[in-house]
C-alpha cells in the first residue's frame, strides 16, 4: 500500500486544529461499548504544534499543556507513530515535541488532534506516500475523532464520528472558549449520558439539518439558534458550574453557547472579531471559568508547515 519518496531529513513541523461539535446527537450504547453519533465538527484555529525528528528511540515531550499528559507510548502522538510504522512497515524511532494550546481532556480532540499530527508529520519525515483516506483509514484505529482532525473545516461526523463528509460553510465563526478548571473523561460523560437516560429520558438535540441549514446561510444568528449536544447534560451533571459559565456567555452577549464534545470547555460564538473581544473581557471576570480564549474556524485540518 506505500510508496515511498524521498525522506525528509527532518524536523518536520505539524499544525493541528482543535475542534468543536456544533451538533452532537448521541445514540444508544451498542454491544462494542461505544454510542453511534451524528455529529457537525467545526476546526478552529486552536492548535497544537508538533516537531518530529529522527532519534535513537520514541520519545515524546509537551509543554504548554494545561495538565499533564502522558510521555511515551501512552501518549496518543506516539502511538500513533508507532501504529504507521507497523501498518506500513517503515519508519524508525522519532522524537515528538508537542507544543499544547488545546486544553488537555477539554473536549476539544487535543489528544486526537496530536496523533493525527504525528501521523502527517512520520509520513512526510519517512517519505511515505499514503493518500488522505489510507491515512484517514490508520486515523480511526486510534480514535473516533482522529480522522476529522486530519481533514479539517466543517464536516458531518457519523458512526463513531469517524465517517465524515465535508460541510461547505465558508463564512466565518467567530468563538470566545471557556476553558474550566480540570478537564472530564470522555467515557465517563458518555457513561453519565446513558445514566441519566436509564433514569429518565432527558430531551435529544433536533436532527442535524437545522445545523447545515443555518451554516449555509452564513448567519451566525442561525447557527447560534441551532447548536446543540447530547452530551451537555451529562457534563453539566458531572461540573454543574458549567451552566453558569453558558449562562454568563449568554448575559454577556453571545447569540449562542454549547459544551464542546465531552466537555467542559464552552464554546460560545459571537456576531463578529469585535463581539467576541467583548465576550471574552465579560467573561474573563466573571468567575466562572479558569480562562477565556477567542478563536474562529472553520480552521484547515493537520498541514506541515516551515
Ligand atoms: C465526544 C467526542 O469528542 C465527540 O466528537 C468523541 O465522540 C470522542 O472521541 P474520542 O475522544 O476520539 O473517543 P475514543 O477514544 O474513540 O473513545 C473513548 C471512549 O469514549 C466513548 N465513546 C466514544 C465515541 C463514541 N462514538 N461513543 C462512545 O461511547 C467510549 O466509552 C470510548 O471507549
Ligand atoms: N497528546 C495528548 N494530549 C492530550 N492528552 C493526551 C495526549 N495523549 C494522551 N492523552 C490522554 O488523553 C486524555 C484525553 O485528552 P484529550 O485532551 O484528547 O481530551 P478531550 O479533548 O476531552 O478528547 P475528546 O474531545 O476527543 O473526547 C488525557 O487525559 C490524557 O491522559
Amino acid at each position: 500500500m506505500t510508496r515511498r519518496s524521498s525522506q525528509t531529513p527532518g524536523p518536520v513541523r505539524v499544525r493541528v486544529p482543535g475542534k468543536i461539535n456544533l451538533h452532537l446527537s448521541v445514540g444508544d450504547l451498542r454491544a462494542d461499548g461505544y454510542h453511534d453519533l451524528v455529529t457537525v465538527f467545526h476546526a478552529v484555529d486552536l492548535v497544537d504544534e508538533l516537531t518530529i525528528s529522527p532519534a535513537e528511540r520514541h520519545t515524546v515531550s509537551t509543554e504548554g499543556a494545561s495538565a499533564a499528559v502522558p510521555t511515551g507510548g501512552k501518549n496518543l502522538a506516539g502511538a500513533a507513530a508507532r501504529l504507521l510504522a507497523k501498518r506500513t512497515k517503515a519508519g524508525g524511532p522519532v522524537a515528538i515535541q508537542i507544543s499544547k494550546q488545546i486544553p488537555v481532556a477539554g473536549g476539544m480532540a487535543g489528544g486526537s488532534a496530536d496523533a493525527a499530527g504525528a501521523l502527517l508529520g512520520c509520513a512526510a519525515l519517512w517519505g511515505l506516500e499514503l493518500t488522505r483516506d489510507q491515512l484517514s483509514e490508520i486515523a480511526a484505529e486510534l480514535g473516533s475523532d482522529v480522522p476529522f482532525a486530519l481533514a479539517g473545516g466543517t464536516a458531518v461526523g457519523t458512526g463513531r464520528g469517524e465517517r465524515l463528509s465535508p460541510v461547505l460553510a465558508r463564512t466565518p465563526l467567530h468563538w470566545v472558549l471557556a476553558l474550566a478548571d480540570g478537564g472530564l473523561s470522555t467515557p465517563a460523560v458518555f457513561a453519565e449520558l446513558d445514566r441519566l437516560r436509564s433514569h429518565a429520558d432527558p430531551p435529544r438535540v433536533a436532527g442535524v439539518q437545522d445545523m447545515l441549514t443555518a451554516l449555509s446561510s452564513g448567519d451566525p444568528a442561525q447557527v447560534g439558534a441551532a447548536l446543540g449536544n447530547d452530551l451537555q447534560a451529562a457534563a453539566i451533571s458531572l461540573q454543574p458550574g458549567l451552566r453558569r459559565t453558558l449562562r454568563a456567555g449568554l448575559a454577556a452577549g453571545a447569540l449562542g453557547g454549547v459544551v464542546s464534545g465531552s466537555g467542559p470547555t464552552v464554546a460560545l460564538l459571537c456576531a463578529d472579531p469585535a463581539a467576541a473581544a467583548e465576550v471574552a473581557a465579560e467573561l474573563a471576570g466573571s468567575g466562572t471559568c479558569r480562562s477565556v480564549r477567542v478563536a474562529s474556524g472553520p480552521a484547515p485540518g493537520a498541514r506541515v508547515i516551515g
